[in-house]
């Protein structure tokens, strides 16, 4: 199912949370919403969802304008970021819980809860309660929960913000996977940009209640728009006044700062850090007496460095790599 938001606009009060914002979100696509805290982002959600109700514009979902449907009848699925499980029902009822409500005949229902609780993996944890999971078996048994209605649309709230680093990895990997199998047309909330660039096939930017971009994850690391998306997406740094990521600076060495030609920005390394395979640099720039010149952030990987033999304290030269974008 497809969804069409057409110059949607809402306001809590006097505070403008979405301004004419319209976004087309494909059928069978994940698809992110991505921006920092208070953008609009979940305010947009719970409008597809039906939860909220736009001040003016429309929600079009397979079609057909939904703007006037009630949550119950849009046929989505929706999980949030702070997950209320049913903490007296097994694993299996939560699941079954909205078939049951439904009315559907017992054997479908084991049935189809057979099934999700195979897709998420849980099938082992079937009579446990909720409270005898860890956090990232919970927010898969809410999947599972919100698809064992067969929605047509899958909404998601933060599904894994309360989560710590390494399952919140596993989970991403594991949702890309689910959504390959099931192509349920999916929308989810983050403002983690690295999650939106590894699971989304469409991310849409979204600041102050606008949209700022709309594309592929290619799209908007390799032709952002402006420079909110340029910022947003990935560390940039400042080398001559222009904004690059700092992986497209190419370290240069020298004997000393006149052995440099005019296009490179001389300058003396102060912060040396090996996270990984990566190392970092911060490089003071020369800047001529009493002027002041911002530090400059460069990532090299392990084997540049050592080949390099950078040090804090070395003079090296620096230049945006060919290719590089800069803004
Ligand atoms: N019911 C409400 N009443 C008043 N203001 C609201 C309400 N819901 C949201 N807002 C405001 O609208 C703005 C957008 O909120 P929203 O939750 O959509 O942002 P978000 O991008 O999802 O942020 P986060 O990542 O922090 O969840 C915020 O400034 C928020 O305070």
């Amino acid at each position: 199912m497809s969804i069409v938001v057409r110059n949607v606009n809402k306001n809590f009060g006097d505070f403008a949370a979405l301004t004419d914002v319209s976004v087309a979100i494909p059928t069978g696509g994940l698809t992110a919403l991505l921006g920092p805290s208070g953008g609009g982002k979940s305010t947009l959600l719970r409008i597809i969802a039906g939860l909220e109700h736009p001040d003016s514009g429309s929600i079009e979902i397979g079609g057909t304008d939904a703007t006037n449907v009630p949550a119950q009848r849009r046929g989505v699925g929706f999980v949030f970021q702070h997950y209320a499980a049913f903490k007296h029902m097994s694993v299996a009822k939560n699941v079954a819980f909205g078939l049951e409500i439904r009315k559907r005949p017992k054997d479908e229902i084991a049935a189809r809860v057979r099934d999700m609780l195979d897709l998420v993996h849980l099938s082992q944890f079937a009579d446990r309660l909720p409270s005898q999971l860890s956090g990232g078996q919970r927010q898969r048994m809410a999947l599972a929960r919100a698809l064992a209605i067969e929605p047509k649309v899958l909404l998601l709230d933060e599904p894994f913000g309360a989560l710590d680093a390494k399952v919140r990895k596993e989970l991403r990997d594991w949702l890309r996977r689910l959504h390959d199998e099931v192509h349920v047309t999916t929308v989810f909330v983050t403002h983690d940009q690295e999650e939106a660039l590894e699971v989304a096939d469409t991310i849409v930017v979204i600041n102050n209640g606008r949209v700022e971009q709309i594309g592929s994850p290619d799209d908007l690391y390799d032709r952002p728009a402006n420079a909110f998306v340029l910022e947003f997406l990935g560390p940039i740094t400042h080398l001559n006044g222009v904004a690059v990521r700092p992986h497209d600076i190419d370290v240069v060495s020298a004997q000393s700062a006149a052995d440099f030609p005019a296009e490179v920005v001389a300058g003396r390394i102060t912060r040396l850090l090996r996270i990984g395979f990566e190392v970092r640099i911060t490089v003071a720039p020369d800047a001529p007496a009493g002027a002041e010149v911002d530090p400059v952030s460069v990532t090299l990987t392990r084997s540049e460095a050592r080949e390099l033999a950078l040090e804090v304290g070395q003079v090296v030269g620096l230049r945006a790599r060919t290719g590089a974008l800069v803004r």
